[in-house]
């Protein structure tokens, strides 16, 4: 799958691990920047990661700051978004299962390496399981 990686400065060494370790995966990563850890705005970033996603330039998208918020807001500005916000794998993998989220945010400051690695395993092998979830996620695309 082709996964889009974007993050403020607070977590671009997590996006660089997360970006190599997606790869280790057998995934095509795009990274969006930053490339380095001056300090950038994460509405930026955000917008710029859920552009790609709606473009379906990204089958998913990783975004990522320092506690997550802030990204995962901007990103789900787009409507054809859908970001979760997550620091377990449980939670991860639910995201996909019951929400069919496209975009998984984490902080940068809140999680180890080893759990974000985690996180993004179970999200990308957890299959949306459609049935009575699907009407729910329909009514996100819609506010009538
Ligand atoms: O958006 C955030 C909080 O919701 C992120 O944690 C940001 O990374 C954080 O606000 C950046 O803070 P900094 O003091 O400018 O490094």
């Amino acid at each position: 799958m082709r996964i889009a990686f974007a993050s403020d400065h607070a977590a671009v060494a997590l996006k660089a691990l997360l970006v190599d370790h997606a790869g280790t995966l057998g995934h095509a990563a795009i990274d969006l920047g930053p490339d380095s850890d001056a300090r950038v705005d994460y509405p930026d970033y955000g917008y710029k990661l859920a552009r790609a996603v709606a473009a379906g330039e990204a089958d998913f998208g990783v975004a990522l700051c320092g506690s997550g918020i802030g990204i995962s807001i901007a990103v789900n500005r787009e409507p054809a978004c859908r970001c979760a916000l997550v620091s377990e794998p449980l939670s991860a993998a639910l995201a996909r299962q019951h929400n069919d989220a496209n975009v998984l945010a984490m902080g940068a400051r809140l999680i180890g390496p080893d759990l974000a690695k985690a996180c993004l395993e179970a999200f990308l092998a957890a299959p949306f399981e459609g049935g009575r979830h699907q009407n729910r996620v329909d009514k996100l695309s819609r506010k009538d």
